[in-house]
């Protein structure tokens, strides 16, 4: 599978934030998006979620043999980096909402204290009503119904950001774990996250994104060169 995406473009007056991308992401890969502040990275992710509609453009799943189709809300799971949670539920409920309505698309279940396991949130925690979770347990959540679907492409608006050490190493070990089969595209600013966790560093740069070749170059080179990449010129 490939997720290819042609002539994106979306402005706002008369901001250009995405200029004509092209790009194809493949499967089984974690691609890191860095850009600066303001560069586009969470518009991007908009506009591939559809929350928001692209100027111009399209993206498509490809399949092995090269057959295009649209990409369907069920493909995309979307944790973004301010978690938006049903604060008056509580986290068992919510989960057991989310599992309901999406019965169909969840492909071996498991029990709720499964998942709650899996995620590490305490038994005692998960009786307890949303709006009591930590931010940390709230991206949690977020992360944890955006994964039971098992959507084809992940997109990740910095969510490792509020985790504590332990927990961000976990969700590490989680989205390796969980990257084959699919595309994960992990938007962050802390770019030893993005060389530790992601196959490939993409730059969001100039409303364009560019893939940083890596050969040859240890990792404080590499770092240089990102950083290079990305004060060029500037990007406001
Ligand atoms: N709804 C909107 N209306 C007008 N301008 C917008 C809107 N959303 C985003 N922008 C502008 O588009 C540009 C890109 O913003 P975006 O939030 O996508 O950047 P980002 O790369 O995610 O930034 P950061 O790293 O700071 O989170 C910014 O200049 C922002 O002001």
């Amino acid at each position: 599978m490939k997720f290819v995406i042609e002539h994106l473009s979306k402005s706002f007056e008369k901001k250009e934030v995405l200029r004509d991308i092209d790009f194809t992401f493949d499967e089984g890969k974690i691609y890191g998006l860095l850009g600066r502040n303001g560069a586009g990275k969470t518009t991007l992710f908009n506009c591939l979620n559809r929350d928001l509609k692209a100027d111009s453009g399209n993206f498509y799943i490809e399949d092995e043999n090269g057959v295009r189709r649209e990409v369907s809300a069920e493909d995309i799971g979307y944790v973004l980096s301010t978690p938006t949670v049903p604060e008056f539920l509580t986290g068992r409920e919510f989960l057991k909402f989310f599992m309901d309505i999406n019965e169909k698309s969840i492909k071996n279940p498991k029990s709720i204290d499964e998942y709650f396991d899996y995620m590490s949130i305490e038994p005692e925690d998960r009786d307890k009503l949303l709006k009591d979770y930590s931010h940390g347990m709230k991206n949690k959540m977020q992360m944890l119904i955006n994964i039971i679907a098992q959507p084809n492409i992940l997109l990740l608006d910095e969510p490792l950001t509020s985790l504590d050490v332990v927990v961000a190493e976990e969700m590490k070990q989680l989205l390796r774990s969980l990257k084959q089969d699919r595309i994960t595209i992990f938007s962050t600013h802390i770019m030893d996250l993005a060389l530790d966790l992601c196959d490939e560093i993409v730059l969001l740069n100039h409303g364009e994104l560019e893939v940083v070749e890596k050969t040859d170059l240890d990792s404080r080179e590499f770092k240089d060169k990102i950083i290079a990449a990305l004060r060029e010129e500037g990007n406001e």
